[in-house]
């Protein structure tokens, strides 16, 4: 067990290498375990103790997860909706019909769960008591899958789920959505799908997915609402049997497409130096039209 003055040499420690290639994030505590990763590659978990602060320090290094080339046009869009409300559902329709790339959040942290160490531990135990990973690793761990596709456009699904998750996705990825997917559905219909969902999904038994509404409601909620305000997001009602849900999803994405079209014909002309000419040359004649 580490004592406190562990705990802040190593944040000092950490905040010295800041200053060259180092993301550090300091994050609060969702559960009992305490997970250190230093910058020597060293990995520990402890016991939450009284002794030991609140802190979680998470202290990667850019190399490690890489970037997108810069200039690349990369379209996301998240879907957010409650536990069982359908996000799975529609994003394998969406990508049949229009070529994204799905990322599942929990997938992914399905997946990182298996792993026998100690990060797998602890993403394994908060997803069983139906609580939240550190923002970082979940933000990590979409980047990565990103950049392993290969793709330019992703439905990134079940993501962001509170205000901390968003705010180090704009951090670290910082690629603003194109727009944000709401799955709206009432919390009994929402139970009653989860419980005859039959994935064997540890987290799929009542007690856990109480907790999972709660968190919705408290952290998940505030972020459709930010969403809201900032004109992104689209809400559709995902009380509606699947394909009826589609048909709402699919005029969504057709217009996501239209305007895309669009904006990449605008931007085609304008790297086009004889219509830049031609546009200036009819312009100091007032015949702006003749060209459009
Ligand atoms: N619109 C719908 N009507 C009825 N059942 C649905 C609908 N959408 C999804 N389901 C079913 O409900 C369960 C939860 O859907 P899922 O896509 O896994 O939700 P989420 O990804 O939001 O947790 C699955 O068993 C799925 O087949
Ligand atoms: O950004 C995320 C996404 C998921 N989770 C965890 O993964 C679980 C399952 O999420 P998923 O989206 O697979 O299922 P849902 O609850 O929406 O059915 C959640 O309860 C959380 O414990 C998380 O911590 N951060």
């Amino acid at each position: 067990m580490r004592s406190r003055y562990h705990h802040s040499s190593l944040l000092a420690a950490a905040l010295s290498h800041n200053i060259k290639h180092t993301f550090i994030h300091y994050l609060c505590l969702q559960s009992d375990l305490i997970y250190t990763n230093s910058h020597n590659g060293e990995k520990n978990s402890h016991r939450r103790t009284e002794n030991i602060p609140n802190l979680l320090i998470v202290n990667w290094t850019q190399n490690e997860v890489g970037s997108f080339p810069p200039g690349k046009k990369i379209t996301i869009v998240f879907v957010i909706g409650g536990p069982g409300s359908g996000k799975g559902t529609q994003c394998s329709m969406i990508v049949k019909h229009f070529g994204f790339t799905h990322l599942s959040a929990g997938d992914l942290l399905r997946e990182e769960a298996k792993s026998d160490t100690e990060q797998g531990m602890m993403v394994k135990n908060l997803m069983h008591e139906g609580k939240l990973v550190p923002s970082e690793l979940i933000v990590k761990l979409l980047l990565k899958a990103m950049l392993q596709s290969g793709n330019d456009k992703f439905l990134v699904d079940g993501f962001p789920r509170n205000e901390e998750n968003r705010q180090a996705y704009d951090k670290i990825i910082g690629i603003e959505p194109e727009l944000v997917l709401f799955i709206d559905c009432s919390k009994e219909e929402m139970e009653r799908r989860i419980l005859n969902r039959n994935q064997g999904r540890d987290d799929d038994n009542i007690d856990t997915v109480r907790r999972r509404f709660e968190v919705f409601q408290e952290s998940t909620l505030p972020v459709v609402q930010h969403y809201e305000k900032t004109g992104k997001l689209r809400r559709v009602d995902g009380a509606k049997s699947a394909d009826a849900v589609f048909e709402d999803v699919k005029a969504i994405f057709v217009q996501l497409n239209t305007q895309a079209n669009q904006v990449s014909s605008v931007s085609r002309a304008q790297s086009n130096p004889f219509k830049r000419f031609l546009d200036l040359f009819c312009g100091c004649f007032g015949t702006q039209e003749a060209t459009n």
